[in-house]
């Protein structure tokens, strides 16, 4: 049963953004929720926003310092985002790798055919983010999703997240799983 939830957890979480380079061209978001789809993740959640520049700041403080931080903090508050909440086996690392290497002018040649790889203008605006290690991808969830209990969906969600057993709502862009209590028997 979906339900049983001594089964062990199989899907990571990860954060995912889709950068204003892209999120102004609605056809390639298409293209990219598209991928994201084929690739076997789930859309726990969406949002569509514009970070406040103070607020890109927070989130890349990591890279404060460095030459590219303050590009970077204008471009990500240059306009509206996609923010997602995905879910898969191995979530992070396969994000990642079908997103390709952070900088595009090399990616094209080495990668062509990922994400950035297909998409990417510069080494800035590079499409796409993703978390890069389960501390990061909660943090970075609870940075977009305050109001997401991770520990919360684990307990009660994760166990009916199956392929045969979700719905998608292209309204909100999240599968949303279908519990044994909704089911008219
Ligand atoms: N001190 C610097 C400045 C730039 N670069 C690299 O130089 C390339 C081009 O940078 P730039 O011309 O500033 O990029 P833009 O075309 O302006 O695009 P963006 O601002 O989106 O990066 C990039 O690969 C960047 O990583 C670098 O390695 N060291
Ligand atoms: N050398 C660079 N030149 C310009 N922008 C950069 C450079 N390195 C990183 N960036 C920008 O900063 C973001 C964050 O960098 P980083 O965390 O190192 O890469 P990633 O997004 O692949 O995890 C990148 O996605 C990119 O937009
Ligand atoms: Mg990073």
């Amino acid at each position: 049963s979906f339900s049983d939830s001594a089964e062990p957890k199989k899907l990571q979480l990860t954060l995912a953004i889709l950068k204003p380079d892209v999120a102004s061209r609605p056809h390639i978001v298409e293209d990219i929720h598209d991928i994201i789809q084929e690739n076997g993740f789930f859309f726990v959640a969406t949002k569509h926003l514009h970070l406040r520049r103070a607020d890109a700041e927070e989130f890349y403080k990591e890279h404060h310092g460095k030459f590219f931080h303050n590009r970077l903090v204008n471009f990500m508050s240059s306009g509206h985002i996609w923010a997602h909440i995905l879910a898969r086996e191995d979530a992070i690392a396969h994000w990642r790798k079908i997103m390709g290497p952070t900088k595009v002018f090399r990616t094209i040649h080495s990668d062509p055919h990922t994400i950035r790889g297909r998409f990417g203008l510069t080494d800035t605006r590079n499409v796409c983010h993703g978390s890069d290690s389960p501390k990061n991808a909660l943090k970075e969830i609870a940075f977009f999703f305050p109001e997401f209990n991770a520990e919360k969906w684990y307990r009660e969600d994760e166990p009916y997240y199956h392929p045969e057993n979700v719905s998608f709502c292209s309204e909100s862009l999240a599968h949303i799983p279908v519990k044994s209590s909704d089911k008219k028997n």
